[in-house]
């Protein structure tokens, strides 16, 4: 399967600094691509100038395999998109907000109830807009983005603001956009915890720059387990575990097993045993996506 999108060195700089420092995004098709960085990492900037909103200071956009400096509009055809605050009549319905939109598109009047019922909004269509939660402001603004029937659909912190249950809502819906319509989806986040269950692929960028791009499952393997050991005198059992070969460390009183097969930790056991210190407990520690994104965008090593 081709690149639905592919960056090359993307740059975009503002006076001295570099929002977006040489990205080069690879989304193939089909997949939820999980767009992720802290605030002010460049996501915004970055997705602008991928729906042609910002020009690059340099490098160049690929969307469907054409440039997007020179086949914009023709590749806009196909994009849908939800940057930022979304605007709406607040004194029409949801259906009326679609209806004037759907006069720009020029698309068949079917769509609209299509739409609506993709994004769960069907029963409360004729609902003025400003009586709308934001969980349903925002499903609007993605049936509004879907209306055109976009192959790619990009989304900037669609679930910000938003209570756990809009964030659960939102994220129902997108999982369903790629089997139920082969859509490719970008979505942007500064929590791994919010696209975590949907994401398939993962770009993770901090000050501009992409610090890890690759599939979700590549991403937990580094959240792998640690065994720690409650001992009676962790900082001088962790020396006398490392100068006899084994990686140890001591952290908050505890000894932290980084190799963690069955025969490491009961060699480390029985070398502490028989050096007098007392083992009170060996427990599994597993760090969650979430940390290791933490770690990741605070310039550590893994
Ligand atoms: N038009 C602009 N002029 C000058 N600086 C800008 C402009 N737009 C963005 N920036 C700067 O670029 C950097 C990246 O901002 P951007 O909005 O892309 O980050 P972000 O990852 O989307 O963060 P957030 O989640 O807060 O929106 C920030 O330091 C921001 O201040």
């Amino acid at each position: 399967m081709g690149h639905v999108i592919q960056t090359n060195q993307l740059v975009k700089q503002f006076g001295r600094e570099k929002a977006v420092d040489s990205i080069s995004l690879a989304i193939t098709e089909g997949e939820v691509y999980g767009f992720l960085g802290p605030n002010g990492a460049g996501k915004t900037t970055t997705i602008r100038m991928l729906l042609g909103l910002m020009k690059p200071t340099s490098g160049s956009i690929h969307i469907f395999n054409q440039d997007l400096n020179k086949e914009r509009i023709g590749i806009l055809k196909h994009v849908g998109s939800l940057v930022e605050n979304p605007s709406y009549y607040p004194h029409l319905t949801a259906k009326e907000n679609l209806e004037a939109i759907r006069k720009i598109y020029r698309v068949p009047k079917s769509r609209i109830g299509e739409v609506l019922e993709v994004v769960r909004l069907q029963d409360v269509a004729n609902k003025k807009v400003k009586e709308f939660s934001l969980g349903m402001k925002q499903r609007l603004g993605i049936a509004i983005a879907l209306l055109h029937q976009p192959k790619l659909l990009i989304l900037d912190e669609p679930t910000n603001g938003l209570d756990p249950s809009g964030i659960i809502e939102i994220r129902n819906l997108i999982k369903r956009l790629p089997e139920e319509f082969g859509m490719t989806v970008l979505i942007s986040s500064h929590l791994l915890s919010e696209i975590d269950q949907i994401a398939t692929s993962v770009g993770i960028i901090s000050e501009g720059k992409m610090i890890f791009q690759d599939s979700i499952e590549k991403l937990r393997e580094h959240a792998q387990q640690s065994v720690v050991l409650r001992v009676s005198d962790s900082i001088e059992a962790s020396q006398a575990l490392l100068i006899r070969g084994i990686n140890a460390e001591s952290q908050d009183g505890c000894v932290y097993l980084h190799e963690n097969s069955d025969e490491h930790v009961a060699q480390a056991i029985r070398m502490l045993v028989q050096d007098g210190y007392a083992v009170y407990r060996a427990e599994e520690e597993k760090r969650s996506l979430e940390d290791i994104f933490l770690q990741m965008t605070k310039g550590n090593a893994l």
